[in-house]
């Protein structure tokens, strides 16, 4: 990639697209284009972001735009477009109004940017991104969900502060599904390199676990008109990066599977290797009954909810 900065494309210029613009061209990541399409707000955002560019001295800039050409040729399409749910809703309320936008969106940019990688962040998060497969054409590798690093990173949150110690040494792991039945793994979080549960009694630990998985409605229930943003979007630019820079990191996401886990024809998050392709590698941890059935539970709904769809999108 000698003379060319990479290009990132982000759909949705609320809350979630526009902070994650800002990321990025905070961290220097990588040229942005952010399409919304409320008429000139991308433009807007844009020259705001580029002034503050300039104080920053980062030399990565952003177009505003709402035409898709201006895709063409992005090497990565990030799509945050959609409606975020109120208090009192379910992600999955969502399904029908976000799954008609994902669909007319995804193939008007992937006809841009047919070699690109897809982060899907809409919710329903794990439907979403089997939809974008699906409607996208690519290959299983190139379309990723958002999800596992921020539920992660809230299970980590949860920790530091019972613990009363830094976020910085807590590796959490959180899979499944990015909703009510995600599946937390106290045996494979650590400390340092020691298991939660050799740190904590799991009486002290379930409660953080059930606070995981409302994490999102928690948010939800304090904002009222919309969801978070912040967290969701540095999660998305740890995916971005690790893209852009070949990586290889291993990350939560959620990806189409074929018989991992048991689990075939679905979207789901799971353990991944990352890196300039997409997924390098889906790695199967070793489950003990309980949290293997837990995660099939989750891939099973995640199924369900996929085929509830397709009755909704005619
Ligand atoms: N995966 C996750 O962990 C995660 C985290 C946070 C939010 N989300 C989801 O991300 C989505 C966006 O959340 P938000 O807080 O940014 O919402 P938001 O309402 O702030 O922004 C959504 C944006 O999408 C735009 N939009 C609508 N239709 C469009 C179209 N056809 N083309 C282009 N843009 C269009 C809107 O104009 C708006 O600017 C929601 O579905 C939310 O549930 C997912
Ligand atoms: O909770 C939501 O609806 C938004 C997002 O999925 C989150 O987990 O914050």
């Amino acid at each position: 990639m000698v003379g060319r900065q990479a290009r990132v494309g982000i759909i949705g210029a609320g809350n979630v697209g526009s902070t994650l613009a800002r990321r990025i061209l905070e961290l220097d990541l990588a040229q942005v284009v952010l399409l919304d399409v409320i008429p000139g707000r991308t433009q807007g955002l844009a020259l705001d972001l580029n002034q503050a560019q300039a104080i920053s001295g980062n030399h990565s800039t952003i177009l505003g735009t709402e035409s898709y050409g201006d895709l063409a040729g992005v090497d990565i399409v990030v799509l945050t477009a959609g409606f975020p749910r109120k208090p009192g809703m379910s992600r999955e309320d969502l399904l029908k109004i976000n799954g008609q936008l994902v669909q007319e969106i995804t193939i008007k940019a992937i006809n841009q940017a047919p070699n690109a990688v897809l982060i899907v962040v809409t919710n329903p998060l794990d439907v979403m991104t089997h939809l974008a497969w699906q409607v996208s054409g690519l290959e299983k590798e190139r379309v990723l969900g958002m999800a596992g690093i921020l539920d992660s990173a809230r299970f980590a949150s949860f920790i530091a502060a019972e613990m009363g110690i830094s976020v910085r040494d807590i590796r959490a792991m959180v899979l499944g599904g990015h909703g009510d039945l995600m599946v937390p793994l106290p045996r494979h979080t650590t400390v340092n390199g020691i298991p939660l549960p050799e740190l904590l009694p799991l009486s002290v630990i379930a409660p953080l676990i059930d606070r995981t998985r409302n994490g999102g409605a928690e948010i939800v229930s304090f904002l009222k008109s919309g969801s978070a943003y912040y967290a969701p979007a540095a999660a998305t630019a740890e995916m971005v990066a690790a893209i852009l820079a070949d990586q290889h990191r291993i990350l939560p996401a959620s990806v189409y599977l074929e018989g991992e886990y048991g689990l075939t024809d679905v979207c789901m998050g799971v353990p991944i290797k990352l890196g300039a392709r997409g997924v390098e590698q889906v790695i199967e941890l070793p489950l003990i009954g309980e949290e293997l059935t837990a995660l099939q539970t989750s891939g099973a709904n995640i199924r369900d909810n996929i085929q509830l769809l397709k009755t909704m999108l005619v």
